[in-house]
């Protein structure tokens, strides 16, 4: 993922009061469960393409990110895009501690294609500790956005998704959604 689609090279402006958020777009952006089965029950079948895997330092990760995780050696981020059908839907970007990937959870360096959503929904070890909801101001207009602290074993990791145009969080919703 190029650095214009970074999500830390990009200026999200975070909300303080959820409420600032139009109803029916934080129905989507404080799902507890997966985004990627959400996605799903719009019938259609989500892929992931990963743009970036590697570790980095804590002081490549600039303060915004910083901030929300413990001090650690090494992070692994993981930047993909995520398709609805052949449709662009998501920008994901996750950054775990290395002291996070321990027993295996080792696993999440080797997802490639596989969504995040599948391996950290798949058992009964995690948690949330918040999520706050934003707003990307990008060449492709104001996209919706949200992070997200998660735990596994109460162990961190950050994950940042932008909602793009195509996504159904920016779509307003069809009647039959709405059913
Ligand atoms: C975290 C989830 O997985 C999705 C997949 C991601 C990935 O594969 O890196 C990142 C963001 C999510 O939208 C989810 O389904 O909730």
């Amino acid at each position: 993922m190029s650095d214009s689609h970074s999500t830390e090279k990009s200026p999200i402006h975070w909300f303080d009061d959820p409420s600032q958020v139009p109803a029916d777009v934080a129905d989507w952006l404080m799902e507890m469960g997966s985004m990627t089965r959400r996605f799903e029950k719009q019938g259609v079948t989500v892929t992931v393409k990963p743009q970036n895997e590697c570790f980095v330092s804590r002081e490549e990760l600039g303060e915004s990110e910083a901030q929300q995780l413990p001090e650690s050696a090494r992070y692994w981020i993981r930047e993909i895009v995520l398709f609805g059908d052949a449709q662009p839907w998501l920008l994901g970007r996750t950054v775990i501690p290395e002291e996070t990937l321990t027993g295996p959870d080792l696993a999440l360096v080797d997802l490639g294609t596989v969504p995040l959503g599948r391996y950290l929904f798949s058992g009964n070890n995690l948690s949330r500790d918040y999520i706050h909801l934003g707003q990307l101001h990008s060449e492709q207009g104001e996209l919706w956005a949200r992070r997200s602290r998660l735990r596994l074993s109460d162990k961190p990791l950050l994950l940042t998704e932008i909602f793009l145009p195509d996504s159904p969080v920016h779509r307003p919703q069809s009647q039959a959604e709405q059913e």
